[in-house]
């Protein structure tokens, strides 16, 4: 799905779901947008397409009752330094593994391709958790079931073409 801060025309390139990034510029040196938006968006959009909040936050603790309370699901991301094993001991207690190819912070960084033995890690390991892969996406083909970009979805001209492609 593209990465929501791109464009408002994501609804009309034939996205599965939304992504978003909060970032608060402690855990990452950005700053993005948090929950109060996401919840106004949802109250906006409705369920359909779903959003994939992707907290780059240094107290991702704090937002597990809030979340639970609007029924979202919980999903663990790691970063390209991170062991991918980490992830082993949440297995049953999460939905979604997400492994980022790139460093969180920034936007159309370079994507590493020697990351992705994470994300088939994640998915021969755990065949009943969906793997996301994100940033840095070009069109390259990735095997996770599903896809974040960002720039190469909405820099290009036919939106709707790469998101079919991905
Ligand atoms: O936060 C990020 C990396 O942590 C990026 O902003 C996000 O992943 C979108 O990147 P791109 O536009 O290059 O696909």
């Amino acid at each position: 799905g593209p990465f929501i801060l791109n464009s408002n025309l994501v609804l009309d390139s034939g996205a599965d779901y939304l992504h978003l990034d909060e970032k608060e510029g402690h855990f990452v040196l950005n700053i993005t947008l948090g929950h109060a938006v996401l919840e106004s968006f949802q109250k906006q959009l409705g369920q359909d397409p779903f959003f994939d909040m992707q907290r780059m936050v240094s107290r991702p603790d704090q937002w597990l009752k809030p979340m639970a309370v609007n029924g979202m699901k919980v999903s663990l991301s790691i970063k390209p330094g991170t062991i991918v094993a980490y992830v082993a001991p949440w297995s049953n207690r999460i939905s979604m593994a997400l492994a980022t190819t790139v460093e969180p912070g920034f936007r159309r960084q370079k994507f590493v391709k020697d990351k992705m033995p994470n994300v088939h890690w994640l998915k021969t390991q755990f065949q009943s958790l969906d793997t996301e892969a994100s940033d840095g996406l070009g069109t390259d083909i990735v095997r996770a079931k599903m896809i974040m970009a960002g720039s190469a979805i909405m820099s290009s001209e036919a939106p709707r073409s790469v998101t079919n492609l991905l």
